[in-house]
């Protein structure tokens, strides 16, 4: 791995971390991408916490894309997030020889949080401080993140994924790409949009087509393009081998500009 690389920061949707397979292929592919690439593994987990949720009773709603948290909820949705799920993805990664290393959104002040308005515990992160992650880095670890933050009164806080990646990959300016479960955002008749701007986007969620996760995905990919300038992909895992025509510069998924 070449120090003077720029990061490449995977988000994984918790769907992908139901199918061991598809997790395994894909995280071979980030050994390879590793030789070449300082890497970083932000994870989701929605359907396993919607899964832990009824288990212990609860009700849960979304609302354009983020779950509603109310704070007693928040002992299960940490469970779930950085527990099993983030406890999981580390011992498929250590099997790719990823040397990963588990951590929420807090570790070592990596981000801070700003409550999200109407949502309960839900918080937005933002970058802090990147001394632990690029210490991980620099001595070849993987770092794997959760997306759980805490307020400034120490609750926990569950932050969406897709923004979670986003601020981590601020933090340390890397490449972000955001692997779901559909080739990348479709247009109104389900073809692949291979490249998106903020004014296309905008129309596009005016009319309804982009919605829900995928809204909040493309806020994530427009907010962190503006801030790095540089392009985001969003793309799907179904294809581990896209991932790697992707890092040789071959169009895969939708390309995100500001
Ligand atoms: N225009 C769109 N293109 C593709 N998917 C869309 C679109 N609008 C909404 N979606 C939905 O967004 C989902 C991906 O977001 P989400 O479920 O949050 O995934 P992840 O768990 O990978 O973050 C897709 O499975 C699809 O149901
Ligand atoms: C606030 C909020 O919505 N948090 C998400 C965190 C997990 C997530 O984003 O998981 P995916 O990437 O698999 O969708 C949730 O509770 O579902």
């Amino acid at each position: 791995m070449k120090s003077d690389v720029m990061p490449l920061v995977l988000k994984m949707g918790g769907r992908l971390l139901q199918d061991d397979n598809a997790l395994d292929a894909l995280l071979k592919v980030c050994a390879i991408l590793k030789q070449q690439y300082p890497l970083v593994l932000v994870h989701g987990g929605g359907d396993q916490v919607d899964q832990w949720l009824a288990k212990f009773g609860f009700n849960t709603e979304k609302l354009d894309g983020q779950r509603i948290s109310p704070p007693e909820q928040m002992p299960v949705i940490a469970g779930a997030l950085s527990g099993a799920v983030n406890a999981h993805m580390v011992a498929r990664a250590a099997l790719a020889d990823l040397a990963p290393v588990g951590l929420t959104l807090a570790a070592g002040n990596s981000c801070r949080f700003d409550l999200t308005p109407n949502l309960g515990a839900v918080g937005v992160a933002k970058p802090q401080d990147a001394t632990l992650l690029k210490a991980l880095l620099a001595q070849g670890f993987t770092p794997v993140f959760s997306s759980i933050g805490h307020g400034q009164q120490g609750q926990l806080l569950n932050v969406n994924a897709d923004l979670a990646a986003a601020a981590i990959c601020q933090l340390i300016q890397g490449q972000l790409v955001l692997l779901t479960d559909v080739p990348g955002i479709l247009d109104a008749n389900g073809q692949l949009i291979t490249e998106l701007t903020s004014a296309q986007a905008a129309e596009l969620v005016q009319q309804g087509v982009i919605k829900g996760g995928m809204k909040v995905k493309l806020d994530a990919a427009l907010d962190t393009a503006t801030v790095l300038q540089r392009s985001i992909t969003v793309a799907g895992w179904q294809q581990p081998d896209d991932l790697l025509k992707l890092m040789h510069q071959q169009a895969v998924g939708t390309r995100i500009i500001s």
